[in-house]
């Protein structure tokens, strides 16, 4: 008998022998996947006779004892009374827990599938002797469940259910992510799947095919269990944290390694901000490409020192800006990513929150709408693309910038008057369970400024090609520098640019110009006395 408050749920393996490659026995799979890290198993056979399910069960918990596993049946509660299992799992469609709970006993371990808060909050009602453990998901979708009910929820629906969890107090239940998980973003979503309050993660991943299809399961099971026990995911072919401090001889250092190596800036951006984003990059001593051909996007990522700039203005086909996201995430190469008008329509929330699900970002930049809207701290919905009335108080800006980057595990900019930005990579670290190293309140944060510059809210594609600027100063990066400086010098340079071009322009239509001139000046002069936006903490 399992002492169900210490089961490891850190690498759970559904079975589904439909899937098997030739020459495995669902036995086979099993018995290479408990050699070779999973903590605990579950026999999910559906459209499996009764007789047979049982043969297997027989022979699969034989396997799982011998590694001192327990084995969970899925649905079919009378063959885990038949066989004595360690536990069931039910479905939400299936027979209800407390009928479960009372035909099973206190002692077995009692496992519920769960995608919406209320169900969350269903099971805290129940107590302890409710569920014992929830799978969450579907993460992301998955062949192995048939015409999925609910659309995928991402890191962040995992994340918000969590947040119910603590909310409701459910102290006791336990928690396995489930759907669509794979080596390619395990690690992604264990470091972004988090309470709000820093103090609960998920205990574990559910896998079914990355282990049942494969025709080297072992060794399928052992790189999971390698990016599980990581508790590292470094996303970027760069230090994402901060070990030096902040100063105007360091930011001079990355600008002269941004001109050495010259960056590629791959741009997928609005048609406002085409024209204006390629002169700001080559004024950066940046290479820019404008190009929304997918066929070139792998290519393009494989480029030395190449950086994606991800603008969703007028949003190019969700597939594209998808594949390039993926294009430049397996190449270890940032994405900088300004989800332009978040908020303002349906569209546009959809799109971006999709991009949010399927991606890691190095850097995201909004304005105060958009960065409001993606904290959850908008009380409005955005008008169009505009920040709007971001006389919002720089306190709320300041917790709606470090949620985000919280959340998204980045580097977060928010614009306007003065510029916030919160560094929430937690140095690529994650832990499993006890929540994330860091907790929103304790992520960095500091404020650029230089006054008001009411001329540069007046031009369009201003934020955008501020996003031209970080992705110049973090493509650039060599191995041991870190993205959060490179942020911040981006930041400054491009205020104190402004307020240089601000000066000297007759007014909007020549501060553009104006704007790329100051850029091209600074980035090539050697004149301190132009970097005039003063840097503090927030
Ligand atoms: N009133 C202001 N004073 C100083 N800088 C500003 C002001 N408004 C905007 N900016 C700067 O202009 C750029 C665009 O900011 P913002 O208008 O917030 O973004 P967006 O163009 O995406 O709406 C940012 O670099 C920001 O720092
Ligand atoms: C006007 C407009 N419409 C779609 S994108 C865009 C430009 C937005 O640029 P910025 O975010 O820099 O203001
Ligand atoms: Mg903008």
């Amino acid at each position: 008998m399992f002492d169900k408050t210490k089961v490891d749920y850190s690498l759970y393996l559904v079975t589904d022998s439909t899937m098997l490659p030739p020459g495995t026995t669902l036995e086979s799979q099993v018995y290479a996947a408990l050699q070779n890290g999973v903590t605990l198993v579950q026999l999910r056979e559906k459209d499996t006779d009764t007789k047979i399910f049982i043969q297997h069960a027989v022979k699969v918990q034989k396997l799982c004892r011998e590694f001192k596993v327990p084995l969970i049946i899925n649905d079919r509660v009378d063959v885990a009374l038949a066989i004595d299992a360690d536990g069931v799992h039910v479905g939400q469609g299936d027979m209800p827990i407390s009928m479960v709970r009372k035909l099973v006993g206190p002692d077995k371990i009692v496992g519920w599938s769960v995608g919406y808060e209320h169900e969350v909050q269903e099971l805290a009602a129940m107590g302890p002797q409710g569920v014992d453990y929830v799978g969450l998901g579907m993460v992301f979708p998955t062949n192995t469940k048939k015409n999925p009910k609910k659309s995928p929820m991402g890191p962040r629906g995992v994340s918000k259910l969590l947040d119910t969890l603590q909310t409701s107090n459910a102290t006791w239940c336990r928690t396995v992510a489930i759907g669509g998980l794979h080596p390619d973003n395990i690690p992604r979503v264990l470091s972004q799947m988090c309470s709000n309050d820093g103090k609960r993660s998920v205990d574990g991943i559910a896998v079914v095919s990355d282990i049942m299809a494969s025709s080297e399961a072992g060794k399928a099971t052992k790189r999971l269990r390698n990016l599980i026990d990581s508790k590292n995911y470094q996303y970027v072919d760069f230090v994402v944290n901060n070990p030096e401090s902040h100063s105007p001889a360091l930011e001079k250092e990355y600008i002269q390694v941004t001109t050495l190596n010259s960056p590629l800036i791959h741009h997928i951006t609005n048609k406002v901000h085409y024209n204006f984003g390629a002169n700001v990059a080559l004024a950066l001593g940046s290479s820019p490409i404008m190009s929304e051909i997918e066929s070139e996007f792998v290519e393009l990522s494989q480029v030395p020192h190449a950086t994606l700039l991800l603008n969703t203005g007028s949003v190019a086909p969700l597939e594209s800006l998808t594949s390039a996201m993926r294009a430049y995430n397996s190449a270890g190469r940032p994405i900088v990513f300004d989800p332009v008008g978040f908020s303002a329509t349906s569209v546009r929330l959809q799109l971006n929150s999709h991009l949010l699900a399927y991606g890691q970002f190095a850097c995201i930049k909004g304005n105060a709408g958009e960065i409001l809207s993606l904290a959850d701290l908008n009380t409005g919905k955005m008008r169009g693309v505009d920040s709007g009335d971001n006389g919002s108080n720089l306190s709320l800006l300041v917790e709606a910038t470090k949620i985000v980057a919280f959340r998204y595990r980045c580097v977060a900019v928010c614009t306007g008057k003065i510029d916030v930005v919160a560094d929430g990579t937690c140095e690529g670290k994650f832990k499993l369970s006890s929540g994330s190293p860091l907790i929103p309140s304790q992520i960095p944060a500091y404020k650029v400024e230089c006054g008001d510059i009411p001329v540069m809210g007046r031009i369009t594609a201003s934020g955008c090609s501020l996003g031209t600027t970080i992705a110049c100063l973090v493509g650039g990066l060599s191995k041991d520098q870190s993205l959060l400086s490179a942020v911040l010098t981006a930041v400054r340079l491009y205020k104190s640019a402004g307020y240089l071009a601000s000066s000297r322009c007759e007014g909007s239509g020549s501060f553009q110009v104006r704007l790329i001139d100051a850029l091209d000046q600074m980035f090539q002069g050697e004149d301190p006395q132009y970097w005039k936006a003063t840097l503090s903490s927030a």
